[in-house]
């Protein structure tokens, strides 16, 4: 693994007076998937729109700490410039325009991006090799897509941009289990064509195959974090995420975690 590709420090975030994030720090590694779990409301859609810097959109402030890509910081930039500098958000919810052609969709989703003619063509044909829907249904309107193909042109919009670094808010969130894992392989393989990934999952299960490091907010705050596969040995990840209720399997995960030492906690 290479250095590190985007780190967010001490990062505290509020919506007026509701404290979304509390000094939570978070590293993605060149080339890595880094997936953040937690429930409904602890801060994960908070922290990319820090990240992408359109929480003002969203009536949010950044009050404190750093966000930096490859030892550059982002915190003062527009959202556009985050894109040109390698960072691209893949919103919750898809959020695809739908009345434009899937085509038009990826055309914008290469304006502001860095590099010319060339490299939005190579771009386009990495996006059709991912998804060859996305050239099939070409001149089709978004809307008319269903939830999958919406989640891979939303997906497709953001790799226009060639981003180093890709965030992606619940791209499984209301899909059926087949196409979910359909969109999962496709984030491995975007993953390793050199895109860093960082997740934000419902679906811990499918999350934390696909990471190398998790992160588990709860209520704004890192509670608990290290390497994927240990977090989805431990107890509390297996009972509270992983829908783990067997005892005598919750008895051999709690053994686990404490062959697990790397697992960082951090307690109040
Ligand atoms: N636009 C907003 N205005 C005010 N408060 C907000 C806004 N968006 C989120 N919040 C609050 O900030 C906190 C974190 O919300 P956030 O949406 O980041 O959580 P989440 O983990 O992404 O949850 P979900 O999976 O439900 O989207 C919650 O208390 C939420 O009510």
């Amino acid at each position: 693994m290479g250095g590190s590709a985007l780190l967010v420090r001490d990062l505290s975030v509020g919506y007026g007076p509701v404290r979304a994030l509390r000094h939570v720090s978070l590293e993605v590694p060149e080339q890595a998937v880094v997936t953040v779990l937690g429930a409904n409301g602890a801060g994960k859609s908070t922290l990319l729109r820090a990240i992408s810097r359109t929480l003002s959109f969203h009536g949010g402030a950044v009050t404190g700490g750093t966000i930096g890509l490859g030892g550059r910081p982002l915190d003062r930039l527009p959202p556009d410039r985050v894109v040109a500098a390698g960072v691209c958000q893949v919103p919750e919810g898809r959020r695809v325009f739908a009345r434009m052609t899937v085509a038009d969709n990826l055309r914008a989703g290469a304006l502001g991006a860095p590099g010319g003619r060339e490299a939005r063509a190579r771009a386009l044909r990495r996006v059709h090799d991912l998804f060859p829907v996305l050239a099939e249904r070409a001149q089709q309107r978004a809307g008319l897509l269903s939830g999958g193909e919406q989640q891979m042109l939303a997906v497709g919009r953001a790799l226009m941009a060639a981003p180093k670094v890709l965030l992606l808010d619940e791209p499984s969130l209301g899909l059926a289990p087949l196409v979910a894992d359909r969109i999962a392989a496709t984030v491995r393989e975007i993953n390793e064509q050199g895109t860093s990934v960082l997740l934000v999952e419902q679906n811990a299960a499918l999350a934390l195959r696909l990471a190398s490091h998790a992160y588990v907010l709860e209520v704004g705050e890192v509670t608990l974090s290290g390497p994927a596969d240990e977090l989805a040995a431990s107890d509390e990840v297996r009972r509270r995420y992983l829908g783990v209720v067997d005892e005598d399997a919750a008895a051999d995960a709690s053994q686990a975690r404490t062959t697990h030492p790397t697992l960082t906690r951090w307690e109040a």
